[in-house]
């Protein structure tokens, strides 16, 4: 069965994080403002949801799904496009986080490969990713690549993936190879997005092709990313450097200054 919902993944998506009370439990109430808050002030209309900026593997299961259903509630209208990731070392627990984020119509899933017993090769790996597609046949369904966790190769992977998973959509690519990337782009198909992660060399990835990044400063300085994407495709590359390389050399600045903004939201909120 073929994703219902098949709407070509680009440009910038906030990683988003993962707001948490001074008792530590998971802070609902903040993310109606944090949507409006990207939307408004950041540019940033697509949301990957429960990654690691998420810290996600750190959450309960029931925490995730509650995480999921209000990203999915408060972003209708909002958002373009609301991406889950529902990896987890059991494959059962992925499974219900995958069938769960299709009753809840989400826009899509993304998985990162088990990395505590990881796959011991391509082939496996394939099959694991394949049973979770199985659990949500109707979704756009995103690889999530960050070798240095999980260490398989990812050309080997995708080489005719859609044959066992045809809901597959893309590569979000945590890594900074980007001849590895290039790859991957040049492998991929025109329905498919390969979307950037390592948010300090996104310049060079978007030279290699890369459809859009997914990240944790597009929270903060997305409206500057999405200037560096405009220059970049106006062929102004000199503004695009100007930007990234401001971008590696500020962002202890920024975080500080936005994590007051967040903490500002949240206290004002409990
Ligand atoms: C390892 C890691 O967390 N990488 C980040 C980057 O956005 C990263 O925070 C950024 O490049 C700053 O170093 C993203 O790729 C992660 C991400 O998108 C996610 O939260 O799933």
């Amino acid at each position: 069965m073929a994703p219902a919902a098949d709407k070509k993944l680009t440009g910038l998506v906030a990683a988003t994080f993962t707001p948490i009370t001074s008792e530590g439990e998971i802070n609902l109430s903040v993310i109606g403002p944090y949507i409006d808050y990207l939307k408004e002030k950041q540019g940033v209309n697509k949301v990957f949801v429960n990654g690691t900026t998420g810290e996600s593997m750190s959450l309960s299961v029931e925490e995730r799904k509650l995480l999921a259903e209000e990203w999915c509630r408060k972003a209708k209208g909002k958002m373009d496009q609301v991406i889950v990731h529902v990896g987890c070392l059991s494959l059962k627990d992925t499974q219900e986080l995958a069938h769960h984020a299709a009753q809840i119509e989400a826009d899509g899933i993304a998985v990162i490969a088990p990395s505590f017993f990881k796959p011991s090769s391509a082939d496996v790996l394939r099959t694991f990713l394949q049973e979770v597609a199985s659990a949500a046949p109707t979704l756009p369904f995103y690889y999530y690549h960050v070798p240095s966790v999980t260490g398989v190769n990812v050309r080997e992977l995708i080489e005719g993936i859609e044959k066992v998973i045809p809901s597959f959509r893309g590569i979000k690519f945590t890594e900074s190879d980007l001849m590895d990337l290039g790859q991957c782009i040049s492998y991929s198909q025109p329905h498919w997005s390969v979307l950037y992660g390592v948010d300090e060399q996104l310049l060079g990835a978007l030279a290699m092709g890369a459809h859009g990044a997914v990240g944790s400063t597009y929270n903060y300085v997305g409206c500057h990313v999405n200037k560096l994407i405009s220059a970049f495709e106006t062929g102004d590359l000199v503004q695009a450097r100007t930007i990234q390389v401001l971008l590696i050399s500020l962002p202890l600045l920024c975080v500080l200054d936005h994590l007051y903004h967040f903490a500002h939201i949240c206290t004002s909120l409990i």
